[in-house]
């Protein structure tokens, strides 16, 4: 089946770790437009150049610039996805939809990861990301700083300090936190207490599309 999902949330809420393995088990593309991000700065290109200062800012790409990239890259995903720092802005989400609509498509579900700014904090301090197949996640789980995915050495993202984390979970609050109505009221929205180990929040997914649990 074609699923479409958006993950909301956040910074460290889990959007990475839950986003992969949904589109794992279901078999769709997924995609983090922060990692995109982060790999154009890496390799220099011209879109890499424009996000840097942003990225380094803890502030948000322009709406403009992330639907045109969102658009082509839906575009090359036609059988379902998963993504994960997409929609992150009231207009984002209203492009989507008109998107979704032009191509005879239509989201399944929006699924919020909650957690208290604390928690974020804490998890933000330690966590690593893999440069080869960004596979993000805590220290703990990357024995002798190596991805445990693909073996490649591991290491903390640039923007994972106090004071980036901060304004990127102001920025959260302020554009992606409206988003929380504007799916509520198409009535796609579940929220889901993602303090809980991401075993647990894995499970709760899994139950969110198991048909035999569904009311
Ligand atoms: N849809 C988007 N619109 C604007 N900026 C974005 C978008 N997606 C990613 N970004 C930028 O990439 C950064 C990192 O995103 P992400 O990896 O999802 O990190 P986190 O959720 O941990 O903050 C964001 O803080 C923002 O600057």
């Amino acid at each position: 089946m074609a699923l479409r999902v958006v993950l909301l949330g956040p910074p460290a809420s889990g959007k990475g770790t839950q986003g992969r393995r949904l589109a794992d088990s279901a078999g769709v593309a997924y995609l983090s437009t922060g990692a995109l991000l982060r790999e154009a700065v890496e390799n220099g290109t011209p879109l890499g150049l424009q996000a840097k200062p942003i990225l380094d800012e803890g502030g948000y790409l322009p709406d403009d610039l992330m639907c045109g990239i969102l658009g082509e890259w839906l575009e090359r995903h036609p059988d379902g996805w998963v993504l994960d720092g997409f929609p992150r802005s009231v207009p984002q989400a209203v492009f989507l939809d008109q998107w979704l609509e032009d191509h005879g498509q239509s989201l399944d579900r929006v699924i919020a990861l909650d957690a208290p700014l604390e928690e974020l904090l804490h998890r933000i301090l330690g966590r690593v990301e893999c440069p080869d197949c960004r596979w993000t996640g805590q220290e703990s789980q990357a024995p002798d700083d190596h991805c445990p995915i693909c073996g490649a050495t591991v290491s903390r993202r640039e923007d994972d300090d106090e004071t980036n984390f901060r304004r990127r979970h102001a920025a959260y609050t302020r554009f992606t936190v409206p988003l929380l109505d504007y799916y509520q009221t198409h009535g796609i929205l579940s929220h889901l207490d993602a303090t809980a180990s991401a075993d647990v929040v894995s499970g709760a997914i899994r139950t969110l599309f198991d048909p035999t649990t569904a009311g």
